[in-house]
């Protein structure tokens, strides 16, 4: 297997705010490979969107970020404030959900697009304002020369959209992070959405973070998923195997509570509870107060983020739940 791309050794980000101190990103530790794309899932809450943000260090004190981000040599959280503007925007790039909130609303998208090829390209004139027209027929705008003067609320949301992403790929990045990029979207937008994804990603040889509480996202687009709990990364699994087989209880119950991640004739059975408040987390492992698996041991304390693939799956199969055995016979009765 190649060396990963990106790699996030123990990154935690605590903020401080009214409700007390809390750990939003709690020592996750993640790898990322050359042209993969890797879903991050997981509840409301569960800390998707600021470890994406964390990785670009787009986190506001008093919010702070330790550990390490490794990118291609580098610790990305060591680097200076001039420096990183390099990374982000150039090196990886990141789309919201609600392109409203990255576009400027009072410029036209040309100019916006031409904004981020000034920063991160030697290109000016002419062929500044020619590599703006490719980027916007890249992501399949229509007349795109006529519409480098049309304004963010000019485009409906879908193609708005793709404005964000023509403005996110203007710099030719390594790595694009995704967060919930499609969920504002009605559903045959959304599926054009990630098919051009895909496809940039393999013409641009990107690799991708996939933010999205949406499994059936991932399973069209992810070769990887990561699901996270209470700010934890608990399973790192194949797409497919994970599916197939889920080893953490918390994911067995994702699956089980959304239509059609797996079979589509079985009940939905919703997980009880609701996620933890961050301020207060259980001792032990955060979903035992959920987890209808869940044994003393659980509660005892915190299990760690543990190797188990076998010669049966030779990808790599992580899990934090102590009964991941056991699940997988429960598993397939249930799902
Ligand atoms: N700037 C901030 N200041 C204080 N708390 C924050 C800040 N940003 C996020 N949080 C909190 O950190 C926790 C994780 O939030 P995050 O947005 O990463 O969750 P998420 O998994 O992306 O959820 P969603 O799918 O709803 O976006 C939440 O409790 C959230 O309220």
């Amino acid at each position: 297997m190649s060396e990963p791309i990106l790699k996030l050794n123990n990154l935690c980000t605590v903020f401080h705010t009214a409700r007390g101190r809390f750990t939003a990103v709690d020592g996750v530790n993640l790898e990322l490979f050359p042209g993969e794309v890797l879903g991050l899932v997981g509840e409301s809450g569960s800390g998707k969107s600021v470890t994406l943000r964390s990785i670009l260090r787009l986190v506001r004190p008093p919010g702070r970020v330790s550990g390490e981000v490794r990118w291609r040599g580098r610790n990305l959280l060591s680097l200076s404030e001039p420096q990183m503007r390099q990374v982000r925007g150039g090196e990886i790039s990141m789309i919201f959900q609600e392109p409203m909130t990255a576009l400027n609303p009072v410029l036209p998208v040309g100019e916006q697009i031409a904004e981020t090829l000034r920063e991160h390209t030697e290109l000016s004139g002419n062929a500044l304002r020619q590599r703006a027209i490719e980027l916007l027929e890249l992501v399949g705008i229509p007349s795109p020369k006529e519409r480098l003067r049309d304004y963010p609320h000019q485009f409906s949301g879908g193609m708005r959209q793709r404005v964000m992403i023509a403005i996110a790929l203007a710099s030719n990045p390594k790595l694009l992070l995704a967060d919930e990029p499609t969920t504002a979207l009605d559903v045959t937008i959304q599926d054009q959405i990630l098919k051009l994804l895909l496809r940039l990603k393999d013409t641009l040889g990107m690799s991708v973070i996939l933010v999205t509480h949406d499994l059936g996202v991932v399973a069209q687009t992810c070769e990887r998923v990561a699901v996270m709990y209470a700010g934890r990364i608990v399973e790192v699994a194949p797409a497919a195997e994970l599916f197939a087989q889920p080893r953490h209880a918390y994911t067995l119950g994702l699956l089980n509570s959304v239509p059609g991640a797996g079979s589509t004739r079985r009940p939905l059975i919703p997980i009880p509870g609701a996620p933890p408040d961050l301020t207060a987390l259980p001792p032990g492992c955060s979903f035992a107060p959920r987890c209808a698996f869940a044994t003393d041991e659980c509660t005892a304390q915190r299990p760690p983020l543990m190797d188990i693939s076998g010669p049966e799956s030779p990808a790599v199969r992580l899990t934090a739940c102590i009964h991941h055995d056991a699940l997988s016979a429960a598993g397939e009765v249930t799902r």
